[in-house]
């Protein structure tokens, strides 16, 4: 059967004004739930519009000193960190990454391999200056890019998310870029960054979903799911 396109394409009927959580979750686990999944995406991704950008920039702060305070990462100066490049509504800032780096980790950020999903590559952050506009406005670093198993090297994996349950499924933009690649983080702890509101009882999931280990939200700090 040939696997669904990512949600760009994929016509979705749903009236997002008209759906609720008891709808989209209605699917139960194991089940496989693409419509569920597009309609909690428009769900949560008009949520994240409607958030104030001032209520952002200080979500975004709270993160910072989440991850420079929390004890679980055990950041030091040997520790890799696996992140990305927040943009648009997402999540955390640029400072996140910098935070980081003066910790003393070595940050890696994804660069999308070009064509149809495949598992990400990686560069290493280096500071806002490294940064160039890359494929879908996400920003990555130039030059060359590691091949997908460099995540091997992590201990931590900060992953951009629309929404995370309390069992550790995530629901990411829906490309399956992550879920293509997250095999590769054998020895990491996998944090999913999600507004407060964006930790969900239940969320749809298919097999190939790859479940993340803890959360990271403003309020909550870092946690291990599940919740
Ligand atoms: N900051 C950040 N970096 C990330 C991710 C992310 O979610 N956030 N990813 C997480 O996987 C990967 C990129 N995943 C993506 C998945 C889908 C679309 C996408 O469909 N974008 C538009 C269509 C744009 C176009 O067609 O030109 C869309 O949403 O409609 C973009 C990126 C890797 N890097
Ligand atoms: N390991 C995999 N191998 C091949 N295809 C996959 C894999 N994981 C996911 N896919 C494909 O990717 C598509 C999108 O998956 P899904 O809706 O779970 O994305 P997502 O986790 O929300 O997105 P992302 O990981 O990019 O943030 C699925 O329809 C599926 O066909």
């Amino acid at each position: 059967m040939t696997p669904p396109e990512p949600d760009r394409v994929d016509p979705d009927p749903v009236d997002p004004d008209r759906v609720d959580r008891a709808d989209v979750n209605s699917g139960g686990a194991g089940e496989s739930g693409v419509d569920a999944k597009s309609a909690m995406r428009r769900e949560l991704r008009s949520a994240r519009a409607a958030r104030d950008a001032d209520a952002r920039a200080a979500d975004a702060e709270r993160l910072v000193g989440h991850l420079l305070g929390d004890q679980l990462l055990g950041l030091g100066p040997d520790v890799l960190v696996a992140a990305y490049v927040p943009a648009g509504t997402e999540p955390g800032s640029v400072e996140m990454l910098d935070a980081l780096r003066r910790r003393g980790a070595r940050v890696i950020v994804p660069v999308i391999p070009p064509g149809e999903p495949a598992p990400l590559l990686w560069a290493e952050y280096r500071g806002p200056d490294s940064l160039m506009p890359s494929r879908f406005g996400i920003p990555a670093p130039a030059g060359p890019a590691r091949t997908p198993d460099a995540l091997t090297d992590a201990q931590v994996v900060l992953i951009p998310a629309l929404g995370v349950d309390r069992t550790g499924v995530r629901l990411g933009r829906g490309a399956g870029y992550y879920d293509r690649s997250l095999h590769a983080a054998t020895g990491a702890v996998l944090v999913a960054v999600v507004y407060d509101d964006e930790i969900l009882d239940a969320l749809p999931h298919d097999d190939y979903d790859h479940p993340v280990t803890h959360v990271l939200t403003p309020s909550g700090g870092v946690r291990q799911l599940p919740l």
